[in-house]
């Protein structure tokens, strides 16, 4: 395994117009393996979407640097893709058109037409979508208009998936049911996947490794965990192992703990 994105001694803080300047992320390293899966993981306002948007180039470190295969990242790139817990469709294009624009937009000029709309189709049939892409966002629910959005950071091929959030904004049974098409998309595609979240649950079944950050100011990586399950993996079968039990209560406690 190659290690495709390094983190190295990363810190990152903001001006606060009375407070001064406020330290969010502390000395944070860590490195991901091309493939792999890693979930960052901790208490609300410890800095992980901070993290992940130093990650996609979208915020400068104020030291350290991250890398992606050695070459230092100074801006947003199309290797790096990143999905948001909101997603900004434009409402006046279709789902398809959507996916299309973004495929237009990323400056690779290699696509003809025609590719652009296969990869489009392609996409959307993947996140159950096929039947809604002549459908505006306006036509389509809160989870429908998180599948187009993920169907278009798919389609851009890019090697890093940067995730913030992609699911916060569901309800329950959409959010379960969109955890087993990222599961199966993951597991298909050879892309290396970076994922912030707050659920214990969507970590364990995801990924690779969980990282733990520690409550700011300040942030670290409190813990670095394994996930010891293979794959492909069968949701039911991960849920009622001991491991999956035992790791569920450890990440609890230890965010429990990252918070105080
Ligand atoms: N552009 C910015 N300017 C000033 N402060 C910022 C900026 N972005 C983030 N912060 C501050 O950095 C801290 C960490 O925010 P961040 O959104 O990264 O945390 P988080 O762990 O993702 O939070 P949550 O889990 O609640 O979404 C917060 O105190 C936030 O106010």
């Amino acid at each position: 395994m190659t290690e495709q994105l390094t983190v190295e001694a990363i810190t990152k803080g903001f001006a606060h117009r009375k407070r001064g300047f406020q330290p969010v992320l502390g000395e944070i390293s860590f490195s991901v393996e091309e493939g792999e899966f890693v979930t960052i993981i901790g208490p609300s306002g410890s800095g992980k979407s901070t993290l992940l948007k130093v990650l996609a180039g979208l915020e400068l470190p104020d030291s350290g640097r991250v890398c992606l295969e050695a070459r230092p990242i100074t801006g947003p790139s199309r290797r790096l893709g990143v999905v948001f817990q909101q997603h900004v469709l434009l409402p006046w294009l279709t789902a398809e058109q959507n996916v299309i624009f973004a495929l237009d937009a990323d400056g690779r000029s290699d696509r003809s037409p025609a590719q652009k709309e296969e990869l489009a189709e392609k996409w959307l049939d993947l996140v159950h979508l096929s039947e809604a892409a002549d459908k505006k966002p306006g036509q389509l629910s809160g989870g429908m208009q998180q599948r187009v959005g993920i169907a278009r950071a798919f389609a851009l091929e890019s090697e890093v998936l940067l995730l913030d959030e992609p699911l916060g904004a569901l309800d329950a049974l959409t959010r379960h049911s969109l955890q087993q098409q990222l599961l199966h998309l993951s597991e298909q595609e050879k892309r290396t996947f970076v994922l912030v979240t707050h659920d214990v649950d969507e970590a364990l079944m995801l990924s690779d490794r969980i990282l733990v950050l520690s409550q700011g100011p300040g942030a670290r990586v409190q813990q670095d965990i394994r996930v010891p399950f293979g794959r492909p993996r069968d949701r039911e079968a991960v849920e009622s192992s001991e491991d999956y039990l035992g790791l569920r209560r450890d990440l609890l406690e230890s965010l429990t703990s990252a918070a105080d």
